[in-house]
């Protein structure tokens, strides 16, 4: 899917204007939408409470950037605020300069089965991700991932937990502590956690570690992988999928090429 804003608003007029003069702003803004968008801005629901207009922005909006020195506006895409949130999505989502936002599926959607983006940081431990979809976005989540048994939702933390631990270590390329064993423990914990939706740099450490153990036919599987995750996850102009690219085209010629044979 492909969406585009009916509103943007820089964060920062609602911290440096009365708020009453926001609403009187807002209200002018929706109302001289185009009929038919500014019914389907007025048909999303908002759930804090006060002044309609501006509850459905602070419920339905996505953090966009404006170019490097102002990141952050409020952008209410419509057709993309029916998405309920899930900390193990099956979609995944970017908004690019041109600010369209874009969805695409990452596993496997059985019919009947409801579509879902991630609001927050899904790589965060249970307590975590609920504090944050409390405190920050105003309901207690009550996804399918945080609803586990206390066993099943200890044994994610747990693996989350090692994910984080191994990240630090394959993302210290002088790290003597790393291995091949390593690589395949790490991708396997993002499989088994169901993080589909954000596994493209996960892909990229892996691809760049193979390499550096002098692997050319796993760096260039991992870093094809992680071309195609990254396009889903964050668009074609990235650098991170240019250089993913580069690795898979050809690892040798890759600066990260068997820096550790030793090990
Ligand atoms: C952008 S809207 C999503 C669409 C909304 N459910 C609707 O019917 O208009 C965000 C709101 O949906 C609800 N929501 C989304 N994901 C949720 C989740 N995982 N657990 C509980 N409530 C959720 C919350 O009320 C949240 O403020």
């Amino acid at each position: 899917m492909a969406a585009r804003p009916a509103l943007l608003v820089h964060r920062d007029a609602f911290s440096e204007l009365p708020i009453e003069d926001m609403y009187y702003l807002m209200d002018i803004a929706v109302n001289n939408l185009p009929k038919p968008r500014k019914e389907s801005y007025l048909a999303q629901t908002g759930t804090m409470g006060g002044h309609k207009i501006t509850d459905i922005l602070f419920t339905n909006s996505f953090q966009v950037g404006l170019g490097d020195y102002d990141s952050f506006h409020y952008g209410n895409f419509p057709e993309a605020s029916v998405l309920n949130h899930d900390c193990r999505p099956n979609l995944a989502f970017f908004i690019d300069q041109n600010l369209t936002h874009y969805t695409h599926a990452v596993r496997d959607v059985e019919p009947g089965e409801e579509l879902t983006i991630s609001y927050i940081d899904g790589l965060q431990i249970r307590p975590v991700r609920q504090e944050r979809t409390r405190n920050s976005l105003g309901f207690s989540c009550a996804c399918s991932h945080c609803t586990l048994s206390e066993g099943d939702s200890g044994a994610s933390d747990s693996r989350l937990l090692a994910i984080s631990r191994i990240e630090g270590e394959l993302s210290d390329f002088n790290s003597q502590a790393s291995s091949p064993a390593m690589i395949e423990e790490y991708m396997r914990l993002y499989k088994t956690e169901g993080l589909e939706h954000n596994i493209a740099g996960a892909y990229t450490l892996a691809a760049l570690n193979y390499n550096l153990f002098g692997n050319a036919a796993m760096a260039k599987k991992f870093a094809e992988l992680s071309v195609e995750a990254g396009l889903l996850e964050r668009g074609s102009e990235t650098a991170d999928v240019r250089e993913m690219k580069s690795l898979a085209d050809d690892p040798k010629a890759h600066w990260s090429w068997n820096m550790k044979p030793h090990l």
